[in-house]
């Protein structure tokens, strides 16, 4: 059995097929794109417009960070801003325009739902994902994997003991998505080496109770089985090269080892179908054996 990766996950809808090679068990797919339920494009979309809503909503506490960016990017967040507070002046509410918003409220504002963690609806299965307000579409992004991200030839092992947070991706690149003990130090230690002054690389808050980025929870999403099936899939995102520096501090993973030229492998759930509130997100874990 696969020490490091004794757990993986696929997107059920996904092109991919199995090849025996040896005794090892590989996935093999014709084409990156035929893997996607939507295309990097959407998702880049969803992922820059919460972001930017959470930092909007964050603006007074962002201001060693806009003192960094270039006259442009910074006049068009007051522009935003100036549209935003237009927007909320006919409710005449001084606290919405303090922006304090929670990061639930915005992606609610934002998408048109809220999900969040609670005991699961399935009998001992921990804790799971919910829909708490609104309606999730089909195709929406709906989640994200936090977590540290592993190279397949990185050292997993201790980190990967009794651990049921390991994502494996199509590529062999794991993803530690466990909250706590060495993989909780790991991620907080690689986050601390890759800040630069007040520009942070990624989000941490994922591993607290108080989570700035509300799409980090997606480790919590349980296993379909043969009475609740699967309603969300995962999907690999690499963040490309353009994505603006001042939104990474909602990125909820970060690589183990510092490379400055590979780009951040990502991963989200995407909606399989009209996902309603109260109901329970559920994917489909894949076990290899390697
Ligand atoms: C990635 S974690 C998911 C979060 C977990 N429910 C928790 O509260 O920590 C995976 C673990 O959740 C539990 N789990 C996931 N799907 C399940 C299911 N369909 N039935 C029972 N337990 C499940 C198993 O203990 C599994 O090892």
């Amino acid at each position: 059995m696969g020490g490091a990766c004794g757990l993986s996950r696929r997107p059920p809808r996904c092109q991919a097929r199995e090849v025996r090679a040896g005794r090892g068990t590989l996935r093999y797919v014709p084409e990156d794109s035929k893997d996607k339920v939507i295309s990097d494009e959407d998702v880049l979309g969803t992922l820059l417009k919460v972001f930017q809503a959470l930092f909007l909503n964050d603006f007074d506490k962002q201001s060693e960070i806009l003192t960094l960016l270039p006259e442009p990017v910074k006049s068009k967040y007051q522009d935003l801003l100036a549209l935003e507070h237009q927007r909320v002046k006919q409710l005449e509410n001084r606290h919405q325009l303090q922006n304090i918003f929670k990061p639930e409220e915005i992606l609610y504002k934002t998408l048109g739902f809220s999900v969040a963690r609670a005991t699961s609806s399935l009998v001992s299965a921990g804790k799971g994902v919910f829909v708490t307000k609104g309606l999730v579409p089909k195709g929406a992004v709906v989640s994200m994997y936090p977590g540290t991200v592993y190279q397949k030839y990185e050292p997993v092992f201790f980190q990967s003991i009794g651990n049921p947070f390991i994502f494996r991706c199509l590529d062999g690149v794991l993803i530690d998505g466990n909250d706590k003990g060495i993989s909780k130090v790991v991620y907080r230690s690689c986050n601390g080496r890759d800040r630069l002054g007040p520009l942070k690389m990624c989000d941490s808050t994922w591993l607290t109770s108080e989570i700035h980025n509300p799409l980090a929870l997606g480790q919590y999403v349980n296993n379909c089985s043969n009475d609740r099936a699967a309603n969300v899939c995962y999907q690999e995102f690499d963040v490309p090269a353009v994505f603006p520096i001042e939104l990474k501090q909602y990125l909820p993973n970060i690589a183990y080892s510092y490379d400055k030229l590979s780009p951040l492998r990502c991963v989200v759930l995407v909606a399989l179908r009209d996902i309603k509130q109260g109901e329970e997100l559920f994917s489909n874990y894949y076990t290899i054996v390697s």
